[in-house]
């Protein structure tokens, strides 16, 4: 298996005249759940856009899974979950991920068994314009699991959902890994940095940490993730003056 599966050296990106990311270096090891957190605005799904190769770089190397960053073979080892759920409202939960499983050319069993995994098999027949917001999240999820992808890439995958649920998919999260396979996995609710083998703390562009959740407490002194962000700001613009 190879050590990263996601490579990142020195990304610039600017959008709408602002530098976004400006000049952005990190990794993600395979086989663990990293997480990308940080503010609304920090530049998350700017950098998730770029790890999937749909966002305008202006500089910098973005490799994945051993290959450049939008390279036409890392289509299907890639599962990418957006914000806005990518599903089709006026088909059933099955026929939405079958429609996905199809376009990859699996077997349509992996259809039922992402829609397991997602916990939905009792909403399957269901239409997804019915569904919660959650739920119709998580039927984006089973659409990104079905091709069975080397890496999954989530932005605010437990975004309005509930404790529970949040609970459950952060343990499918780590089955996943277990299974091999990577996930970078974003989201602005620092408490989920405890779910996380590995934190990437981003703010304003910058990472701010990147190691795990008990070395970032051991090296700020912090009981938990979002005192150790705020000690790591405090300490960026005391730096700063
Ligand atoms: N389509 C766009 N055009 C121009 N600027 C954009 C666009 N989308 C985002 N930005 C800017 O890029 C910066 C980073 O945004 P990004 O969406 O990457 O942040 P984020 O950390 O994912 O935020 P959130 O948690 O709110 O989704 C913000 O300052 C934002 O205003």
């Amino acid at each position: 298996m190879m050590k990263n599966a996601i490579e990142i050296t020195d990304l610039r990106v600017v959008r709408g005249g602002r530098e976004v990311l400006p000049g952005l270096t990190m990794s993600v090891p395979a086989g663990q759940v990293v997480g990308l957190l940080g503010p609304s605005g920090s530049g998350k799904s700017t950098l998730i856009r770029a790890v999937v190769g749909v966002q305008v770089v202006e500089s910098g190397d973005v490799m994945v899974l051993g290959e450049p960053a939008g390279s036409p073979s890392l289509r299907h080892r890639i599962g990418y979950v957006t914000q806005i759920p990518s599903v089709y409202d006026d088909l059933s939960v099955r026929a939405n991920v079958r429609y996905f499983a199809s376009i990859l050319g699996v077997a349509m069993s992996a259809a039922d068994e992402a829609i397991e995994a997602v916990d939905l098999a009792d909403h399957a027949d269901s239409l997804v314009g019915r569904l919660s917001g959650g739920q119709r999240s998580r039927v984006s999820l089973a659409a990104a699991l079905v091709g069975d992808p080397e890496l999954l890439v989530l932005d605010e995958p437990t975004v309005g959902l509930d404790p529970v649920l949040r609970r459950d998919l952060w343990q499918l999260f780590k089955r996943l890994a277990a299974q091999g396979r990577s996930l970078l996995v974003s989201s602005h609710v620092m408490d989920e940095a405890s779910r996380c083998d590995r934190l990437l703390l981003l703010r304003e562009g910058r990472i701010l940490a990147d190691e795990t959740l008990p070395e970032l407490l051991a090296r700020t002194g912090a009981d938990d993730a979002e005192h150790a962000f705020l000690s790591l700001i405090d300490r960026a613009e005391e730096a700063a003056r």
